[in-house]
């Protein structure tokens, strides 16, 4: 009988769209960037994430992020900018989590699931974050020439 794969590479990736939603100043450079925490109920309950949600059968990511967000947090994402792909190994689950850059959106902020939402420089003030956003504020570090930690331990 062939041996079994290690846990980790049996388990198929849940595809996850995530938004980094970005604001910019005047002269156009990248300011602050929103979080929100995930709601009581959910895994994680209380840890700051960037907000987005799982694929469903047939979506693009696009189309995930679009109806996520308006799920969420009530805005019509306007330009999504595929950014970086990554694989997290959660207790609970193996996630694809497919980071998208968004600069433009319309409509008024709703926390729609009882979250709540911050906007954050560097280093992020709100506590804790989840496991699977501290690889995007390094990201965030990189592009800004940020020195030093990325959040509060
Ligand atoms: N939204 C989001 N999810 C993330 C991030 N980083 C990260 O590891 N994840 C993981 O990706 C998965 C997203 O699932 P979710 O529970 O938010 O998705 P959902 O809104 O479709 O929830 P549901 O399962 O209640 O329908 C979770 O396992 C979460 O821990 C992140 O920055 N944002």
């Amino acid at each position: 009988m062939p041996a079994l794969p290690p846990d980790g590479a049996a388990r198929t990736p849940v595809d996850v769209a995530v938004g980094v939603l970005i604001e910019r100043d005047a002269a156009g450079r990248d300011g602050r960037f929103l979080l929100t925490s995930r709601p009581e109920g959910k895994v994680y309950a209380g840890h700051w994430e960037f907000p987005g949600g799982k694929l469903e059968a047939g979506e693009t990511v696009e189309q995930a992020l679009r109806r996520e967000l308006r799920e969420e947090i009530g805005i019509e994402v306007r330009q999504v900018e595929p950014w970086r792909v990554e694989i997290v190994d959660y207790p609970h689950a193996r996630v694809r989590l497919h980071f998208c850059k968004v600069h433009r959106w319309s409509g008024e902020f709703q926390m729609l699931e009882g979250q709540a939402m911050a906007w954050q420089a560097l280093p992020v003030e709100v506590a804790p974050v989840l496991p699977g956003t501290l690889p995007v504020l390094q990201w965030l570090a990189e592009e800004r020439g940020h020195a030093g930690p990325t959040h509060r331990s």
